[in-house]
Order: structure tokens, then sequence, then C-alpha cells
């Protein structure tokens, strides 16, 4: 039964609308996404874990809950802000309806909101904490929980997430390369993407020693997308460092991205509301072509797009911004030998979901492992 529902931002601003999903109160950083599509994969990125989405697009549930296209083993967002949810799903894979997911793993969410209102508010003042609540209905009370929240700057959130044990994820057809994959909030759509390709993947918790990684002998090492701050992820940073002076191909998604700038010794930095969506513009600066990309991060790579950085383990440069607002959007870096070592994107070429035209960074990771076999 739909209740009467609050979302409460960290500003004072406050919305009524309907309970959708669970009842309780939630409370986490209010977020939006700009994706028409794909909400099953966005509610089980881990990389949402502590945020309160909102979805821009107005109609969401339309074609229910599938088993075929989670993202991970659960819904990972803190909280779940929808305009006007599917009355009746229609979909030939759905299973059930969003709101019995929701329901069924206890994620806190409101509908019925202006949720255009709500983006161009986090538009303007930044995203922000905020709470949700069929308990709380005073405007200053669930304010007043919600101040008492951790922000997201600072937050080390990928141990929250990550594997506890390795896993493999055995080669498709024929196996050509080992590669190591540190999860720091993996998408499950980004080992496939890589076994697809002939590749064996080893995903290791984010713990994982220098000494783990190499004794599976890897190809090439992976990093993925993940919760929280970049500036957080200590040992990431220093276990990339140590296995690119050991001239170990790398390639970076997302968090994979930050962690491998700050390896390379540049700065992340937080966004004023980030980039959340399947239609984002990015230029490939070598080629001069566009792609159209799904992403999601809060944080950005602090580095200069025009000039070349000196590193301990070669030159690194911007290779790829955002045609919105030139946020640096992928990094290479070309070895001491003069070829290129490692490469990272800051958005999502395992497209779950989103468009494939980014999906040749994978073979691109292929390439750079062959060239070095
Ligand atoms: N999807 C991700 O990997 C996000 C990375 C990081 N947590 C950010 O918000 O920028």
């Amino acid at each position: 039964m739909s209740q009467p529902a609050l979302l409460v931002l960290e500003d004072g601003r406050a919305f009524a609308g309907t309970s959708y999903g669970a009842t309780g109160s939630t409370f986490g950083e209010a977020v939006f996404t700009t994706g028409m599509t794909g909400y099953q994969e966005t509610l089980t990125d881990p990389s949402y874990h502590r945020q309160i989405v909102t979805q821009t697009a107005p109609h969401i549930g339309n074609t229910g809950i599938n088993d075929e296209d989670d993202e991970s083993q659960k819904i990972w967002v803190a909280g779940y802000v929808v305009r006007d949810p599917a009355r009746v799903p229609s979909n030939w894979r759905a299973k059930r309806s969003l709101d019995e997911q929701l329901q069924a793993q206890n994620i806190v969410g409101i509908s019925g909101i202006d949720t255009r209102a709500l983006t161009r508010h986090l538009r303007e003042r930044g995203a922000m904490r905020a709470g949700i609540s069929t308990e709380i209905l005073d405007a200053g009370e669930l304010l007043r929980q919600v101040l008492e929240q951790p922000p997201m700057v600072g937050a080390d959130l990928a141990s929250e997430v990550t594997t506890f044990e390795p896993y493999v994820v055995p080669a498709e057809g024929e196996k050509r390369f080992t590669v190591v994959a540190l999860d720091l909030g993996i998408k499950s759509m980004t080992p496939k993407r890589m076994s697809e390709r002939g590749i064996e993947v080893h995903v290791m918790p984010a713990t994982t020693s220098l000494e783990d990684v190499l004794a599976v002998n890897p190809d090439g090492i992976f990093m993925s997308n993940g919760p929280g701050d970049p500036e957080t992820t200590e040992h990431p940073t220093t276990l990339l460092k140590q296995l690119l002076e050991q001239n170990k191909p790398y390639f970076g998604i997302c968090f994979g991205n930050q962690v491998f700038g700050r390896a390379l010794g540049l700065g992340t930095f937080k966004l004023k509301y980030g980039h959340r969506g399947i239609n984002q513009p990015v230029l490939d600066r070598a080629t001069g072509k566009v792609e159209i990309t799904a992403q999601n991060h809060g944080f950005a790579v602090d580095a200069p797009i025009e000039e070349t950085v000196q590193t301990p383990y070669g030159t690194a440069e911007v290779s790829h911004v955002s045609l919105n607002d030139n946020v640096v959007e992928g990094l290479k870096l070309t070895g001491r030998d003069g070829r290129v070592l490692a490469f990272s994107v800051q958005y999502h070429p395992e497209a779950a979901a989103g468009p494939h035209d980014s999906a040749y960074l994978f073979d691109r990771f292929v390439e750079l492992m062959e060239g070095r076999a």
C-alpha cells in the first residue's frame, strides 16, 4: 500500500510525495541520472552505493525487472526517486514489477514528486545529502537527521562493495590472456566483455596484495568502477604504481580512471553534480571522433588537457574529454619504451546499460597486451 513519503535535501528543500518500494527511512547523496532506459542496471551498479538516485525520465518501471540484467547481486542505491511509476510493467522478460523488487530488497523510494524541479535544484546547488522517509513526515526533523549523515567527500566505500573472495570468469572460446581485475565495485558486464575477447578474468578483492596479483602471472591489470571518493583509494593507487613500475599493461574504468590518475600523480576533485546517464558525449582527442557514452561519476581527474605530464612510468596525457563541460574522460600513458602502457576512461564501455560506441576500448586492451606479450 502506498503511503505519504517525504524527501528532504540538506539545504532544507523538501518534496512531498508517495512511497515507492519499501517504507521506512533512508539517507544518501541525492544525484540524478538522465538515462531513459536501463534502470535495472542503474539500481544494481555498486557505484551508486550510498546515493539516492533520481531518474529524470518521468516514466520508470515500464519494462519491470528481469532475471538477466542485474549488474551485481543486489540493488545498491540508498534510495530511489521517480516521477510516475509504471502501473503495469510489460516486457517479455519481466519477472516482477520494479515496485516489488524495491520492496523485496528493502529499498525506500518516493514517487509522484516533481523530479524536474529536483534535478534543476541539484544542478544549481550541486549534489547534496538527502533523506527519504515514510515515518518522519516532519521536514525539520528529517532535515536534522540528514545533517547527521557523512558527506560523499572523504567516503571510503570500495571496501563495502568489493568481493570477499577472488573468483574467475573464464575466457569464452580459446583463452588468450589472463587479467587481474581489482574489484572496487565491479559491474558484471565488465568481466563478460573481457571474457568474450578470450580473456580469463581473475576478479580480486580491493585489498589484494601485489604478491597475490602477480601469483596468477597476469598479462594485464584492470581496475573497476566503484563508489566513494577517489582520494580514499590509497591501497589500489599504491598497487597500481608498483604494477606500472613492472610494465604491466593496465586498463581502468571510472574509479579505475581516477585511481590511474592518482597513480600518475594527478589529483581528483568533486564535480558539482556529476555525470550520470547513457547519453553523454565524449571526444576521443586522438581521432576526433565523438562517442555517446554511459556515465556515472561524481568526481573527476584534475589534469591539463592540452599538455603532457611526465611521470616516473612515462608520459601521460588526457585522451578523452566530455563535450558537455570539458571534464577529463580518459587518460593514456606512453611508457619509457615509447609504446602505450596503460589507459583508462571515466565512462562505461561495458555499456550496461548504454550505447556500445566505446566497446573498442576492450579491443584496445587486447591490443595492448598483444603488443607486450
Ligand atoms: N562509477 C564510478 O566508478 C564512480 C567513481 C567515483 N565514485 C565517482 O563518483 O566519481
